[in-house]
């Protein structure tokens, strides 16, 4: 348990640009009406490498993610679209499992010929304001390249590993084997996977996951071109379907059997159903190997095998970018471990949102004098000296558990005040899940 306390509140707006900037007429954002949404998808795409306009086909669905009223635009003096940003409404599961108010941002693109202008750092600054006067307490997104959204105050907040296991890997004789697995057709799929994934979100303790809303789950089962040699699967344990995986398969030379089954999307309630799906793809017949991308690093499927060395890890990544809205109530929200006898003060810098600027104070319960021990009515910390400083996107990498503040402090992300407070706030810190998201927008 934990009490959190943080000095003057103030609203949570984004500051105006500075001094130097303000001097300057800044690019104009505006949301973007409904009808000005498939130019804006076009110029993403084409800003992504993934193609521009989509078929009328497409467009039915993937119109469906577009949430109302959360995409942002900026024009070029002719009117005519040169920058774009949404979003869609969701929730995060933090340590301790309560879930906050979340802004999934997706699809952010500048066109070729007019970046570096600043018409992104327009449509963040406007897009962060916005999510924060929604009352979401964070932001996330997955990033095209790890240089672009530090200077906004996102960190890397959980990480995966690529795997890529050789198909018929034998299983260990003690491995779990309770369950069922049955394909589903994409239309049933649409119906019993929302559920299911509903299910395991809700039992989960694990830092990370997100709410799939209605758009996401069109997009990823109802497109046209997805029907393409993709499979899904659900299992099925002894209180009903608990996982389903879902994947496509490609060609990597030209007999048959030479194809690699590449794993999207696999979440299991349980130990047994996560075995069982495993088992059931790597027995699928004519592969070589499931190759897998960002797949939770405490996910035993080496240890689930006859001869662990067939499971290979072949890369690692960033999966979820994290932005602090609300950094008072991101503290209060998750549990922390125990601090010992000493609450910790940790001072952040957010040059965006000047409520989250300052110090914080999080303790356990033997801390009570700090402030309310349930969290609600957090004693403010004043401005006094603090044991550890950071800016509010190096708060981010430690706040699911990915980083240790001691890790922080030792590449210099985060400045020790007091050596003593850094095994304090590792302790604090810690978690007992790796953070891991598993759904990408
Ligand atoms: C969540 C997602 O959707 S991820 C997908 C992001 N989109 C893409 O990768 C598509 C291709 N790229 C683009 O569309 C654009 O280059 C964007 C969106 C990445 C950047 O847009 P821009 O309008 O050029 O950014 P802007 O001019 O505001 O740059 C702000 C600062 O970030 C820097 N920056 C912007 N993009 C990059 C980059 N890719 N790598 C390094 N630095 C960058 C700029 O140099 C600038 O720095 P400065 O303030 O020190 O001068």
């Amino acid at each position: 348990m934990s009490t959190t306390g943080t000095q003057s509140r103030e609203p949570r707006t984004a500051t105006p640009p500075t001094a130097g900037a303000a001097a300057r007429p800044g690019p104009e954002v505006r949301v973007l009406e409904p009808g000005e949404l498939r130019t804006a998808h076009a110029l993403f795409g084409a800003a992504l490498h993934a193609g521009g306009p989509v078929d009328d086909d497409r467009w039915a669905v993937t119109r469906l993610s577009y949430a109302p009223g959360r995409t942002f635009g900026v024009d070029l003096p002719a009117g005519t679209l040169a920058g774009t940003a949404t979003s869609f409404g969701s929730a995060l599961t933090v340590p301790g499992g309560a879930r906050v108010p979340m802004a999934a941002v997706t699809r952010v693109g500048v066109r070729a010929d007019r970046t570096r202008r600043g018409l992104l750092t327009a449509l963040m600054r406007e897009q962060l304001s916005d999510a924060a006067d929604r009352g979401e307490v964070t932001a996330t997104l997955r990033a095209s390249e790890a240089r672009i959204y530090g200077r906004f105050g996102y960190g890397v907040a959980s990480r995966g590993r690529n795997l890529r296991v050789t198909a018929g890997a034998r299983f260990r004789p003690g491995a779990p084997a309770a369950g069922e697995v049955r394909l589903v057709h994409p239309d049933e799929a649409a119906t019993l996977l929302p559920p299911i994934y509903a299910r395991i979100l809700t039992g989960t303790t694990r830092p990370g996951p997100i709410v799939r809303d209605d758009g996401w789950w069109a997009l990823t089962l109802r497109r046209p071109a997805a029907d393409a040699a993709r499979g899904i699967a659900v299992h099925t344990g002894p209180d009903g379907d608990d996982g389903f995986a879902l994947w496509t398969v490609r060609q990597e030379g030209t007999d048959f059997g030479e194809n690699v089954l590449e794993l999207h999307d696999l979440h299991a309630a349980t130990p047994q159903a996560t075995a069982g799906l495993w088992r059931f793809l790597l027995g699928v017949d004519l592969l070589r190997a499931v190759s897998a991308h960002l797949r939770p690093w405490d996910e035993p499927v080496d240890l689930l095998l006859d001869d662990p060395r067939h499971c290979r890890t072949t890369g690692v990544g960033d999966e979820t970018w994290l932005r602090l809205l609300d950094v008072p109530a991101a503290l209060a929200a998750r549990t922390w471990g125990e601090s010992g006898q000493e609450p910790l003060r940790i001072r952040v810098h957010d040059a965006l949102f000047p409520a989250n600027d300052g110090v914080h104070v999080i303790g356990d319960r033997a801390a009570s004098a700090i402030g309310d021990s349930d969290g609600a009515d957090p004693a403010p910390a004043g401005d006094g000296p603090a044991d550890l400083e950071c800016d509010v996107a190096g708060l981010a990498m430690a706040y699911l558990g990915d980083r240790r503040p001691s890790e922080l402090v030792a590449s210099g992300w985060w400045s020790a005040h007091d050596r003593a407070a850094v095994p304090r706030a590792d302790r604090l810190f810690t978690t007992s899940e790796v953070p891991w998201c598993g759904t990408f927008f």
